[in-house]
């Protein structure tokens, strides 16, 4: 619907509104072939009609003329670097003008536009946060919706849309989302799917299979050989090989990964890169689905999940400069070094993924994380008044989490 179109009533415009017709009138038809209706609710004048008509043709040729945007996905597994590409390709800039479309899982993503874009200038056209909960599911809806906005809202402003999904979500159904909703047809169309990897700790998560993880949906078919990097990596149209620098020095691991990589997708591209710096005329304009159809992964409208996965979240008060040192070692190490010995045995599960916004008196620090490996920087001015850390992961504890953190912050 263009915005041009104004089909109400205005007395000046429209003339005097004719006394109600009862139809009882001896000249019906000739009073009914003298005025035009929209459906029947209101009623036009003549030239209202033309006038709007006219505004119709020159905005459908306008839109005709907007070519559809290509929508490309950026995968991967929790922390393999899919912000960090965002990042990179804003720093770089381009002709293009990109929309950033970021469908998190465990309400972080707050704190991932804190990272994300860290250096204004080359900032995106529009942002949009489908928030919390997987796009290929329970979003969907809302999800559409909210895509077809945002081009409504920019019409002509938007050349490309980077769709960031979490970590831990099937790309499959979101492809299809973008392939098969008649709604969004219109305005999008699916050029390819971005799988990030994260050279040091993707072989991990490949060889993390369990009869837990299955399909939900249409068709519930119990995997037990399959993860979620799997599936990623199945899907993708290009590869990038990120995090290059944990693994350079190891030719044998880099041999094992690629055989490994190429026995779930043997012809994608593949790019190594460091911190993912890639050119984005790599990735862009793949037109990858024009030539096939959406691979019906697990039967149509069935996502793979792993209820494993799952996601804590702690607000908690600013902390004081003289206290950090001993929530940085006996909170965070003890949850996320336990694999380096540093134990508290009644810590459950397994961290992958922490992502935090924490206030040390009045300076705003950014922690990001994957498994063991962690960094805090400073972050942006925040509105925030409380620290908030997500923790993503599996088989985790909320509430030996929480205790093991009011301990060490009372
Ligand atoms: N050593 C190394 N670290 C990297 C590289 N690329 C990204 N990182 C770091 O890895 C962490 C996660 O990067 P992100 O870009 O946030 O990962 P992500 O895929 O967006 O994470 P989620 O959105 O949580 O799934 C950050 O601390 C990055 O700085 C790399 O090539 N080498
Ligand atoms: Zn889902």
């Amino acid at each position: 619907m263009s915005a041009l179109k104004d089909y109400k009533y205005n007395e000046e415009e429209d003339g005097e509104l004719p006394s109600l017709v009862t139809g009882t009138e001896s000249d019906l038809n000739d009073i009914l072939n003298h005025v035009k209706s929209d459906g029947g609710i209101n009623i036009v004048s003549e030239d209202k009609i033309a006038r709007t008509n006219l505004q119709n043709s020159n905005s459908d040729n306008s839109t005709t003329s907007s070519r559809k945007i290509p929508v490309s996905i950026i995968t991967g597994y929790l922390g393999s670097g899919k912000s960090t590409l965002l990042e990179k390709l804003a720093q770089k800039g381009s002709d293009k003008k990109i929309a950033v479309i970021l469908n998190e899982f465990g309400d972080s993503s707050e704190i991932e536009k804190a990272m994300t874009i860290r250096n204004g200038e080359n900032s995106y056209q529009e942002w949009l946060d489908l928030g919390n909960g997987c796009l290929c599911c329970s979003l969907k809806n809302v999800g559409v919706k909210a895509i077809e906005d945002m081009i409504q809202r920019s019409p002509g402003k938007i050349d490309y849309i980077l769709l960031e999904t979490s970590g831990i979500a099937d790309p499959a159904p979101i492809a299809k989302m973008f392939w098969q909703d008649e709604g969004l047809n219109s305005n999008v169309y699916i050029d390819g799917i971005i799988t990030v990897l994260d050279c040091e700790h993707i072989v991990k998560c490949l060889d993390d299979v369990s009869e837990q993880t299955h399909w939900h949906g249409d068709q519930v078919v119990l995997e037990d050989k399959l993860t979620i990097a799997h599936l990623q990596i199945a899907m993708a149209d290009r590869l990038i090989m990120n995090k290059l620098d944990r693994i350079e020095n190891d030719e044998n691991k880099i041999m094992k990964l690629e055989q490994r990589i190429r026995s779930i997708n043997s012809e994608v591209p593949m790019f190594y890169t460091k911190f993912a710096d890639i050119g984005i005329d790599k990735l862009l304009d793949l037109h990858a689905f024009d030539a096939r159809n959406v691979p019906q992964e697990g039967g149509s409208g069935s996502t793979f999940h792993d209820p494993r996965m799952s996601t804590v979240t702690l607000n908690f008060r600013p902390l004081k400069t003289q206290e950090y040192d001993k929530f940085e070692k006996e909170f965070l190490q003890v949850l996320l070094w336990k694999e380096m010995g540093v134990c508290n045995d009644n810590i459950q599960g397994e961290v992958h993924r922490t992502k935090g916004l924490l206030l040390v008196d009045d300076k705003v620090r950014v922690l990001q994380g994957v498994r063991d490996t962690y960094e805090v920087f400073d972050g942006e001015e925040t509105s925030s008044r409380t620290c908030r850390i997500v923790f993503i992961g599996k088989s985790l504890d909320q509430k030996s989490i929480a205790d093991l953190l009011h301990n060490v912050i009372k």
